[in-house]
């Protein structure tokens, strides 16, 4: 599925869309529908107007400049930003109410604690908890990545400090990534917790460093430094740390002159595939994580990771 590109119809409807003119961005959501209207209410919402703003609990912070049309998103969970419950529904909520702001066009995520950009998932969120919690933990990992992957909108990481696992994850799910230089690290390191990242986070990694790069750091769990990510393609460039956000608008400023339109259009007729594949597995996702997860073994192994984070003191 991964490898073909848009189908024939899908190719088609696009067409129409494009021909369509005034209303081709009704016809486009139409063609890609990126989000649901009925999950947006479930949760907690964060309008975007042009201050700073925050959500109700603040572990996300929105700033858009009414302007040029640009969001900056912190992540802002002390203190290493790990993705709690809390931070993934208020990133999603985030993400699908920038979707909807028709005078946002692109969004900078970063994070407000410099030198971490995000520890990943709350790994206590996967230690001796029930089977129904760890299920429900991962449908928001899922729908949060769905919202950020799926985005119309132009998405930019700027990622200003370390960015293991799932703090990968969401880097890799932007459209670029701008890392800080320095002793930061970066990577899938999924297996060192005897976990195995899911189809969908493979696929991602496989299309933004090619196969057997990808494999290979999949398999020993690699955290690279920042200048050998930059090498692999796993982040487009780097910038010192203090400077990783201006760097990040001045490019998000140059993909403002592509026309909005042909972008997203194209930018989803290679994110369809996959979005699709995982919107169709979802529940076979989850039951195989919850399975994985709650395992003895891997519960061993959670537990001696922790240890091991905690020990380091
Ligand atoms: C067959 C199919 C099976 C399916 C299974 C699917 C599996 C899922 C696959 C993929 C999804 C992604 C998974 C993950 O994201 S797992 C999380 C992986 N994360 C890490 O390995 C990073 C761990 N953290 C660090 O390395 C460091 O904290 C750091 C480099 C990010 C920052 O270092 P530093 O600034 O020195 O901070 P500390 O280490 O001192 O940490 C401060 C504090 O925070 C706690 N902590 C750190 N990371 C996490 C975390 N991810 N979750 C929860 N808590 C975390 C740390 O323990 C300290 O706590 P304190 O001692 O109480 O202060």
């Amino acid at each position: 599925v991964r490898n073909s590109l848009i189908s024939g119809n899908e190719t088609i409807k696009m067409a129409l869309t494009i021909a369509v003119g005034g209303r081709v961005w009704r016809k486009f959501f139409k063609t890609f529908p990126f989000r649901s209207n009925s999950a947006l209410k479930r949760f907690p919402t964060c309008r975007a107007n042009g201050r700073l703003y925050s959500t109700s609990s603040d572990v996300v912070l929105v700033r858009k400049d009414e302007e040029s049309g640009i969001a900056t998103v912190r992540m802002n969970n002390p203190p290493v930003n790990s993705l709690n419950p809390t931070l993934m529904v208020a990133l999603r909520s985030c993400f699908e109410e920038l979707e909807k702001d028709k005078t946002c066009r692109a969004l900078i995520l970063t994070s407000q604690k410099p030198k971490v950009f995000s520890a990943g998932l709350d790994i206590l969120q996967l230690y001796q908890k029930s089977p129904d919690h760890v299920a429900q933990f991962w449908e928001k990992v899922q729908d949060m990545w769905l919202a950020l992957y799926g985005s119309r909108l132009i998405t930019m990481a700027a990622i200003n400090g370390h960015c293991p696992a799932a703090g990968c994850l969401l880097g890799l799910a932007c459209d670029y990534r701008i890392m800080a230089e320095g002793n930061f690290r970066i990577g899938l390191n999924e297996t060192q917790l005897d976990l195995v990242a899911p189809f969908w986070l493979r696929q991602t990694m496989i299309d933004v460093i090619g196969y057997r790069q990808a494999e290979m750091a999949l398999m020993i769990g690699a955290l690279y430094p920042s200048d050998k990510a930059l090498q692999l393609g796993l982040v487009d460039k780097l910038a010192p740390i203090e400077d990783v956000q201006t760097v990040a608008e001045e490019e998000v400023k140059n993909w403002l002159k592509i026309p909005d339109q042909a972008r997203a259009i194209t930018k989803m007729a290679s994110r369809k595939p996959l979005l699709d594949e995982l919107r169709r597995r979802k529940q076979e996702d989850i039951q195989t994580f919850r399975d994985e997860t709650t395992r003895e073994s891997v519960q061993k192994s959670i537990q001696q990771y922790l240890e091991k984070l905690k020990a380091k003191k």
